[in-house]
């Protein structure tokens, strides 16, 4: 029950705890998807108003969700019409983890007199990728990590750069190791991301740390960072995932693949679809849990979608917009106004998914740091 003037209003919680709220005039009694009642707020908090910002960047009016969380989410419930899926703020959900992180080093520092240290290898320039290494660095800095660059040529030599990525195997301050990718056409990945020592592999890309997340009993060291990311996204918006359906877009080494086997892992039934997919709407628009990463810029439109699904973009797309300062915007691989009209919660791009590969990052340095300080080694490639 719920009653409201324009000053004042009585709640009823679902727990039968009344609660009397003084009303601003940005925040209204509402119910939720369940028909339970809540209170929505605007500009009631940073993440607040980041949120209203990206609501009104993407021409939509969902309502904040990061914070003190709802009930879970209501995956499989009655479709509404119009745009109603709340947006899951990534920036918000990072800065908050890096928070978390922050402290933890003060407590390593203190514990163990120990600085967790990443070393980030840069070949070529290509503008992207020197934004992210960039912004990794800034990131190290911002917790109190300390971070270790090499940048190479374009033209550098693989036996050249694994001497880089050996000399950092052997260095006691670093506990993780990042060669940033796409990596130049003359250099084999592979072999590179093999050198990498797997008690360092903080990207989680090593052969044996994906092959260990693949198998049931086993632990992998590190998990690739952005898949982690969607994952925690999924558990900090308490999203169920045990039992869901869920449906991963894209089959890369990076994201999709490591994705897939993270949901599973946690007893979602998951599908893949790819290119070579004939039917992937189909499937698609029978999932719980949508995870997009096909690299292909607003491919996953509103009829892909289950009413009441969760969205997560991984998709980074430069669009041409002449409208905007730089002749272009980003877009995910979700055409983002049909979907958030049938989805309860999705990712916006900018600052859904990206922010949080930075954050992840950090914390399997963190994880790589503090099992340096414990003597924990897998002590192998
Ligand atoms: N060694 C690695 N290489 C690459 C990885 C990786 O995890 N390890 N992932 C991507 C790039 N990447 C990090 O390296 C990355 C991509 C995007 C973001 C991000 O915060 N995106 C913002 C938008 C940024 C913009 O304005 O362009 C967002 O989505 O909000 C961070 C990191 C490939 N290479
Ligand atoms: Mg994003």
């Amino acid at each position: 029950m719920c009653t409201s003037s324009s000053a004042s209003s009585t709640i009823w919680a679902p727990h039968l705890h009344r609660i009397h709220v003084i009303l601003h005039p940005h925040c209204w009694p509402t119910t939720d998807l369940r028909g339970l009642p809540t209170l929505r707020f605007r500009f009631a908090s940073r993440p607040a108003r980041t949120f209203l910002a990206l609501s009104e960047k993407h021409n939509h009016t969902a309502t904040n969700c990061h914070g003190p969380q709802l009930p879970s989410p209501s995956i499989g419930c009655r479709p509404r019409r119009g745009p109603h899926a709340r947006l899951i703020d990534g920036k918000a959900i990072a800065d908050t983890i890096r928070s978390e992180i922050a402290a933890e080093v003060a407590a390593m520092k203190q514990q163990y007199g120990l600085t967790p240290g990443l070393a980030v290898v840069l070949v070529g320039s290509r503008k992207d990728s020197e934004t992210y290494v960039r912004s990794k660095k800034k990131a190290c800095a911002e917790v109190g990590f300390d971070s270790y660059g090499t940048d190479l040529p374009a033209d550098v030599s693989e036996e050249e750069l694994l001497k880089v990525v050996e000399s950092y195997n052997a260095d006691p301050r670093v506990h993780g190791i990042l060669v940033q990718l796409p990596l130049p056409k003359h250099i084999s990945e592979k072999r590179i991301l093999d050198a990498i020592s797997i008690d360092k592999d903080v990207d989680g890309f090593h052969p044996l740390n994906i092959g260990s997340l693949a198998m049931r009993g086993r632990d992998p060291l590190f998990v690739p960072c952005t898949p982690k990311g969607c994952i925690e996204l999924l558990e900090r918006m308490k999203v169920p995932i045990s039992g869901r359906r869920a449906c991963v877009i894209g089959r890369s080494n990076i994201v999709g693949m490591p994705a897939a086997l993270l949901l599973q892992r946690r007893d979602a039934t998951v599908t893949m679809v790819h290119s070579k997919t004939p039917d992937a709407q189909r499937i698609c628009s029978e999932a719980d849990i949508v995870i997009a990463a096909c690299g292909v810029a607003e491919m996953v439109t509103g009829d892909w979608i289950k009413p009441g699904a969760v969205v997560i973009d991984v998709g980074i797309n430069a669009k041409d917009d002449p409208t905007a300062k730089k002749g272009y915007r980003l877009v995910g691989d979700v055409e983002f106004a049909g979907a958030a009209a049938k989805a309860s919660l999705i990712t916006p791009v900018p600052g859904g998914v990206g922010p949080m590969t930075i954050a992840m990052l950090l914390q399997n340095t963190l994880e790589g740091a503090r099992r340096a300080a414990k003597g924990e080694s897998a002590g192998k490639h």
